[in-house]
């Protein structure tokens, strides 16, 4: 079974769409927060752009100057801006000072101490876009996590990490193996995954003998090669192997943008409700 992420995230947009109507004339505005983005930050800051043209909410970028501080400040305190994203690397500036002075409330990556945090504390935060999306994709399909051998390939703030902790969640209750580059028998422990999730960023890195037969394949990866987005997993090779895998593009990217939208308006709706 291919997982594409298109039925996951027209779901989800047909939800935004419906709050969207309720607000009226009233509209959630996104900020991406950039230095000097590199090419691959380039191509998705104008993949947000083009989504937010197309459910009607305003995207503004905006470049650091010498006090970014005093910007997010004034970000933080602006009632017409419901979200804003630090577009990663930010380039010349403190990126972890910068992420720590956004308010909780308007961290819609989920990059920040408090929202992170919140993925162990309970509920009421949101958690980065990426790791949501595994998720989202795998009970979309109606795979069952409960019990299961996952296998993450990664530990990163904003997928490995959150995700292994998203997949320990009560209702979700999968068991976890996280790798990174010093793990011992890396391999091995892919191989014996009901579900592999791998979130390396390095093209071709997960091959058909890391995979168990039948098991799951989740391709977070998203590298730009020769100006085309290609994933981690050698697709063409381990398909034969799984029963179902992820398309990169068309996969985990797909909803992740999707479900950034979703926690702007959460977000849009929460300061409505007098959150700030
Ligand atoms: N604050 C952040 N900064 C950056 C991120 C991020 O997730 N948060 N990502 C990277 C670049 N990147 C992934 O590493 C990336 C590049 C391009 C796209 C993109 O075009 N997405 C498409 C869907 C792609 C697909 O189908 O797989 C989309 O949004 O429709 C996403 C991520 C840079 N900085």
């Amino acid at each position: 079974m291919l997982l594409e992420g298109a039925p996951v995230a027209k779901r989800i947009y047909s939800e935004i769409k419906d709050q969207m109507i309720r607000f009226e004339a009233k509209k959630p505005k996104l900020v991406l927060y950039c230095s000097h983005p590199d090419d691959s930050t380039q191509s998705y800051m104008r993949s947000i752009v083009k989504r937010g043209e197309k459910l009607d909410i305003p995207v503004e970028v905006i470049e650091a100057t010498e006090k970014p501080f005093e910007q997010i400040m004034q970000l933080n305190e602006d009632p017409a801006v419901s979200g804003i994203m630090i577009m990663h690397p930010l380039k010349g500036i403190d990126e972890d000072i910068v992420i720590k002075s956004i308010s909780p409330l308007k961290d819609v990556e989920g990059r920040g101490p408090t929202n992170l945090g919140g993925i162990v504390m309970g509920e009421g935060y949101y958690a980065p876009p990426t790791a949501e999306a595994v998720i989202e994709i795998l009970k979309f399909y109606n795979i069952a996590i409960r019990g299961k051998d996952i296998t993450i390939l990664g530990r990163s703030t904003t997928v490995g990490k959150p995700l292994s902790l998203l997949f320990l969640k009560k209702g979700i209750d999968g068991t976890v193996t996280v790798c990174h580059s010093r793990t011992h028998g890396i391999q091995e422990k892919s191989r014996a995954a009901d579900i592999l999730v791998s979130a390396v960023g390095k093209t071709g890195f997960v091959r058909e003998d890391w995979v168990k037969e039948g098991a799951v394949v989740i391709d977070v990866g998203i590298n730009l090669v020769d100006g085309k987005i290609v994933g981690d997993v050698d697709f063409e090779n381990v398909k034969e192997k799984t029963i179902a895998i992820t398309p990169v593009p068309g996969g985990v990217g797909t909803v992740t943008t999707a479900i950034l939208f979703r926690h702007l308006v959460e977000s849009f709706k929460r300061i409505l409700d007098g959150g700030i």
